[in-house]
């Protein structure tokens, strides 16, 4: 807001009044108002200042003067005659003709002029209007006097004294006092008038810019949400807002005036008091962090506050102006992200880095000790399948309970700490002998195997536990928990829940298995794996029908090696998955190649993985083989173990249904291994099962193989399959399956597998030798 510039000097100008009927008592009252007159004059102006000059004026130049708002109310006035005060305003019929003039001397107004009236009680008034910017807000008046060219007609006052019933002879005495002034006269004493008018409009200005400042400055620090406050020097409360009254529970009206100790105990007013006394003498704002009682009974609030010095009209402090934020949340939060950092947000146990730091201090004190420390890796058996069935949320009670079981078992002094997943560590510090670390583990595989009670279900797990020593396994952290890893894996190899020490075999066991499993990724971006070929016949035709691809790697340095040296481990490393989709593929694009050279009935069996199997995505990937292949469904036949089928048969049942959409068929592999309960096998959508080879091997020897073979042809002419009989490797093998009428053969009797290069001639050179077969 820029600075008010000094009131003008008002050239007066006398305005003779012209009408009488403009205006009514109820047109002036009715006026709309506007921001400025609901403000109204009288709030603008030092009325009790204005009353001394109006009394200095009145008693200098014996004038009657008043300050009147536009309704007519009198705000002040000053040496009033008695013909008014004691007469013409007592009685209702005579103050109507003053109210009339005053009325009527309020409207028609312009800045810097003034009217003369004279009232119908026969005396003259001179009113000049009194401007706030361009608002008409109140007049000055100056009047109850006569002209000196008046001609005072006595027998006008001695009507009215008996018309208003007033005593004559005072009245007269009170008219004969009316002063006389010259028309020169009122109009300078107006001129001075028209002046004080000026200046009024400028100060109420002034006083209006001013309240509508402090009412936008009091609107902007009550719309603040953080608490702000002015205190003077002796800490007395000055002004504050809104957020300020909220934190300590009190009012605006009550906290100014009074000062900390009315509101906070007195060790925390005095703590206010020193940063207060801090702010000023530094000079400058300063910052602390205040824990405050809040005043609604919640918890303590932290707030973070600025207090900055309150310069005075001199320039010299006149108190502390504070801001402040409730800093609460945000503290809990940068703990909470603190605690974080070094724990698991689930359990609450220390993380990975924080057991590492913990370790390594446990660490020094062992080796200054000269004491040993064991490291136990814990993962818990079967968790992912609890997760799946049950869902995370309940897995995650879970491992909050194995948490707490966990933290029961050891002393205060071992650490317990979660490194994600269901994998934790126990590092029990201090030990003496290994007997101690056994019996800590034997206690963790008791208390963690216990059932789990859940809401509505007991939940079931185990741990395996690996375990290695500080310092005879390793002295560094990372080497004892991964030492204590590779235990771990053996823990769960010897099968579940217990526990195993580490030993330097396992290491190089591990080595050698990390080694191998860099070689076969490193084979499969080479492609070194190939596929062979093994021919099926059959007997009825005497023709080869298909053969059953099987995978080889030709590894750079060791030659050919057969899938049962490297099939288990891609299963364990799961690289079976981008082998096996190799395999699909590759096997697919080697049909269609024989198909287009002629072999255009030729079947393909293809060997699925357990892990294959439970992708949910493999009847994708076996439509895209056979699609981009471009060979009929129905050609490939996939071979799942009977074992696997049976592991999970309502799933699988779901999956070979699947596949069997798609048109491929399924064979049920090393049929007779497996258990299959009638039940299950009647429901598996199958085509086709394929008789163990070690039923095949001792049929000439063993009854109960031969009994076994005749059993499973049975079985299946019941239920509509196809049988073949693999690992043939006689004549007498092949006769004896002839009559009992198993149709297909595979074995190395024909042929063992072989290159793709070599099936075309294998096909065309093969005849197939008598074989009574028997139809069923
Ligand atoms: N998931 C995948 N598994 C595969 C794949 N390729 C092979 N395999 C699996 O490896 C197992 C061993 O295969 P392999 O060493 O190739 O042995 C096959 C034949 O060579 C052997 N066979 C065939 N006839 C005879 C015989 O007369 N005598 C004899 N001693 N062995 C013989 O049998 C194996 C084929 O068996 P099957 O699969 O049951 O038909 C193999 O069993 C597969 O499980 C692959 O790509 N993926």
């Amino acid at each position: 807001m820029g600075r008010l510039a000094p009131p003008e000097a008002v050239p007066v100008r006398w305005h003779k009044a012209e009408s009488r009927n403009e205006f009514t008592a109820d047109s002036i009252r009715t006026r709309p108002k506007n921001p400025v007159s609901q403000v109204g004059v009288a709030a603008l102006i030092d009325v009790e200042s204005l009353r001394s000059f109006l009394d200095g004026l009145s008693d200098l130049v014996g004038i009657a003067t008043a300050l009147l708002d536009l309704d007519g109310n009198i705000l002040q006035s000053a040496g009033w005659q008695s013909a008014c005060t004691a007469f013409h305003r007592t009685v209702s019929g005579s103050a109507v003709n003053c109210t009339e003039s005053d009325l009527f001397l309020a409207s028609h107004l312009r800045k810097g002029e003034f009217v003369d009236y004279k009232c119908k009680n026969g005396l003259w008034d001179v009113v000049t209007p009194v401007f706030v910017g361009k608002e008409h807000l109140g007049n000055l008046y100056c009047g109850q006097f006569f002209y000196e060219d008046d001609v005072v007609d006595e027998s006008f006052f001695a009507a009215q004294a008996e018309r208003f019933n007033y005593d004559k002879a005072a009245y007269l005495a009170a008219i004969a006092a009316i002063p006389r002034f010259s028309r020169e006269k009122v109009r300078s004493v107006m001129g001075l008038v028209v002046n004080l008018a000026a200046y009024l409009s400028h100060l109420s200005l002034t006083n209006l810019r001013l309240q509508e400042s402090q009412g936008r400055m009091e609107a902007l620090i009550n719309a603040l949400p953080d608490p702000v406050w002015l205190k003077d020097t002796n800490g007395v409360y000055l002004s504050c807002n809104r957020a300020f009254e909220h934190l300590v529970g009190s009012t605006v009206g009550n906290i100014v005036g009074r000062r900390d100790d009315d509101f906070f105990p007195a060790e925390l007013a005095e703590f206010f008091r020193g940063k207060d006394r801090e702010a000023i003498a530094a000079g400058e704002p300063r910052r602390n962090e205040e824990l405050v009682p809040a005043a609604d009974g919640r918890p303590a609030i932290l707030l973070e506050t600025v207090k900055a010095p309150l310069p005075g009209a001199d320039g010299a402090p006149a108190g502390v102006l504070g801001i402040a934020r409730d800093i609460t949340e945000r503290k809990r939060a940068e703990d909470r992200i603190r605690f974080l950092a070094h724990h698991d947000g689930l359990t609450g146990l220390p993380n990975r880095s924080s057991l590492y730091e913990r370790m390594e201090q446990s660490i020094a004190m062992a080796r200054r000790c000269g004491k040993a420390m064991a490291v136990m890796l814990i993962d818990l058996d079967g968790f992912k399948s609890i997760n799946d069935t049950v869902g995370h949320h309940v897995g995650d009670r879970l491992l909050v309970e194995v948490a707490k079981r966990l933290e029961h078992s050891v002393r205060h002094s071992d650490i317990v700490a979660r490194l994600g997943g269901d994998e934790f560590v126990v590092a029990l510090t201090a030990i003496e002998n290994v007997s101690d670390a056994a019996e800590v583990a034997a206690k963790i595989v008791d208390q963690l195997a216990a059932p789990y009670p859940m809401v509505d279900h007991e939940l079931r797990t185990s741990p395996s536990i690996g375990i290695c020593f500080y310092p005879d396994d390793a002295t560094e952290i990372n080497e004892l928990v991964k030492n204590a890893d590779i235990a771990m894996y053996r823990a769960k190899a010897a099968g579940r829940c217990n526990f195993q020490f580490y030993t330097e075999e396992m290491r190089t066991a591990v080595a050698e298995r990390v080694t191998a499993e860099k070689a076969l990724e490193v084979a499969l971006t080479e492609g070194q794996f190939v596929l062979h070929y093994q021919p099926l016949i059959e007997l009825d035709s005497g023709r080869v029908v298909g053969v059953e691809a099987l995978v080889r790697w030709r590894h750079p340095e060791r030659g050919t090696i057969l899938p049962g040296d490297f099939i288990p481990l891609a299963e364990e490393t799961r690289l079976i998955l981008p082998l096996g989709k190799w395999v699909l593929e590759e096997a697919c694009r080697q049909l269609k190649r024989w198909h287009d050279a002629g072999l255009n009935e030729l079947e393909m069996s293809v060997n699925l993985s357990a892990i294959q199997f439970q992708e949910k995505d493999l009847p994708d990937l076996v439509k895209q083989a056979v699609e981009r292949a471009g060979v009929p469904a129905s050609c490939i036949h996939l071979e799942i173990t009977e074992s696997m089928a049976m592991r999970n048969p309502q799933q699988n049942i779901v999956m070979m249904k699947a596949l069997t959409d798609l048109g491929v068929k399924v064979v049920l592999d090393d049929f007779g291994t497996g258990y299959s309960s009638l039940a299950y096998l009647k429901l598996f959508p199958i085509d086709i099962i394929k008789i163990d080879r070690s039923f095949v091997r001792d049929l000439e020897t063993d009854e109960n193989d031969s009994a076994i073979c005749e059993m499973t042809m049975l079985l299946a002419r019941k239920l509509g399959l196809q049988v073949v009989a693999e690992g043939v490797e006689t004549e007498a093998q092949l006769n004896f399956l002839g009559s009992i009428g198993c149709q297909r053969i595979q074995g190395y009797l024909f042929s063992k597998p072989i290159a793709a290069e070599q099936i075309e001639e294998f096909v065309e050179g093969f005849r197939a030798p008598r074989v009574e077969v028997e139809r069923g």
